[in-house]
């Protein structure tokens, strides 16, 4: 989404006028190393286009000399980010050699800059404005934060400048949010069954079905209803792994399947029954987890295997695919058609539990529990610690987890605390994102 920055000196406003511009929206903070202080973003919108706003705000006032350094790491790290940038300067106190400093930054960037005289509390005030065209920008709006005025001025400015095709992706990811159905991948080696779970699902031969390994090619979308829940089946083209092939086409069908996994809502990996989690499924199962795809793990051909190998082989899958412990099992054969219901109940179920938002007390008096079932280990001769945790916006839930030492948590107490989170929050079947933000990280670098 178009990113704007609003950028300036302490007290000037900036967090005045980013509240303005969100109106009622929630904001949240960003995560982004490198950068000194917290960043508040949000979305916005104005005349039906959204875009993503800025706060770079919270210096400690004060000392000059000290905050200084930490504004120009500030506006540098979101030159790069940014598409453009609103330069707040107070129009009541007048240009300060910092405002100069801060123009000398955004004046290295071709991205647009427009500076907003703020604190123009009077309309009879506006030249005071025009001292701030020494600073070398073209657009010079004067607003007041608090009066509300010269806001929609600025804001049909910030559209200006945002690109057509922005708004047409937006128009397409409207489309998006409004779709019923859920997008599922349904993935797996060749030869897993991939092809006849569908056709059984169909209740009929749509899909091509066949004996040889890497038959079903060029398969179509096809949406599919059951007791008015639709999915959309995506492109089912398989990991291709025959000898005789090229290296270019097995390539371009392990990106067929990292392009489905990547579309897909929830992802169904498929294992057949008579050989267990393979080298490849790990593979598959890796490109799953790193991208925190909600995904059911099928272990299909049930009706070749008898119980007790079948109960063999669900633990061999468990053991070697570990790391996706969040994605449930089920047993299916696409030729009894053993399993087939309860596997579109479970594919809409890690759905739902993708989206689910839990209470920052709950959350918090979880992760209380959590380290008291296990202290976090100590790192470099000091306990490491967690301050206080909160859920980020969006889908995987994703956790920030304010901390003394990020880079002490290590795979080993992050998998115990993922694992008891999820157990603790009913999200057992979603891949949950922990991020840790330390408070050497906060504090200047
Ligand atoms: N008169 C007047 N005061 C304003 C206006 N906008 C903001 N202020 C005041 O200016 C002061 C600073 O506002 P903030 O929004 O906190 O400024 P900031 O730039 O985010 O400050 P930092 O967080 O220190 O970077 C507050 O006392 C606001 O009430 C305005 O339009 N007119
Ligand atoms: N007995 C039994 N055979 C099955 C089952 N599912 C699939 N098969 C057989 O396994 C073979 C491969 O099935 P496909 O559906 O073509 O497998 P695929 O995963 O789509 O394979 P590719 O197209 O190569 O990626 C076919 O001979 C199917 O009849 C099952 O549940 N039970």
């Amino acid at each position: 989404m178009f990113r704007v920055a609003i950028v300036g000196i302490p007290n000037v406003g900036k967090s005045s006028l980013f509240n303005r511009i969100i109106g009622q929206r929630k904001a949240i903070v960003e995560d982004i190393p490198g950068v000194t202080r917290d960043r508040i973003v949000s979305t916005a919108e104005w005349r039906g286009v959204k875009f993503e706003v800025v706060d770079t705000g919270g210096y400690i006032t004060g000392d000059e000399d000290k905050f200084a350094p930490y504004i120009r790491k500030q506006v540098e790290k979101e030159l790069e980010l940014s598409d453009l940038f609103i330069f707040v300067v107070d129009g009541k106190q007048g240009l300060t050699p910092l405002d100069k400093e801060i123009a000398n930054i955004l004046h290295r960037t071709e991205k647009p800059v427009i500076v907003a005289v703020n604190k123009i509390d009077d309309p009879e005030k506006e030249k005071l404005a025009y001292e701030f065209y020494e600073l070398g920008f073209e657009n010079i709006i004067p607003i007041s934060a608090i009066q509300k005025l010269g806001l929609a001025e600025l804001l049909d400015k910030v559209v200006e400048y945002i690109p057509e095709y922005e708004k047409e992706i937006q128009e397409e990811e409207e489309k998006e949010e409004k779709r019923d159905y859920i997008k599922v991948a349904i993935v797996g080696k060749p030869n897993a069954g991939k092809s006849s779970l569908i056709n059984a699902l169909l209740n009929e031969e749509r899909v091509l079905v066949s004996e040889i390994p890497g038959t079903t090619r060029d398969t179509v979308d096809i949406l599919y209803e059951k007791d008015g829940q639709k999915f959309l089946f995506l492109d089912t083209a398989g990991m291709r792994k025959k000898s005789k092939v090229d290296f270019g086409l097995e390539f371009f069908s392990v990106g067929r399947t990292i392009e489905a996994i990547e579309k897909a809502d929830v992802v169904v990996l498929v294992i057949d029954a008579n050989q267990g989690a393979t080298e490849q499924d790990t593979k598959i199962a890796g490109l799953i987890q790193r991208r925190y795809k909600p995904a059911v793990i099928v272990i299909n051909k049930i009706d070749t295997v008898d119980k007790k190998t079948l109960e063999k082989v669900e633990k061999q899958v468990r053991e070697r695919l570990y790391f996706i412990s969040y994605a449930p099992i089920v047993f299916t054969s696409a030729k009894t058609k053993e399993g087939l219901d309860e596997l579109l109940e479970k594919i809409v179920y890690v759905y739902n539990q993708a989206w689910k938002r839990v209470g920052t007390g709950q959350l918090n008096r979880a992760i209380k529990q959590i380290q008291n079932l296990r202290q976090p280990p100590t790192y470099q001769g000091k306990p490491l610690k967690i301050y206080y945790a909160t859920q980020l916006e969006g889908k995987p839930p994703a956790f920030l987890l304010f901390v003394n030492k990020a880079e002490g948590f290590k795979e080993n107490y992050v998998k115990f605390l993922e694992n008891n989170l999820r157990k603790l929050l009913g999200l057992e079947n979603a891949p949950i994102k922990l991020i840790f933000r330390g408070k050497e990280e906060e504090k200047d670098k």
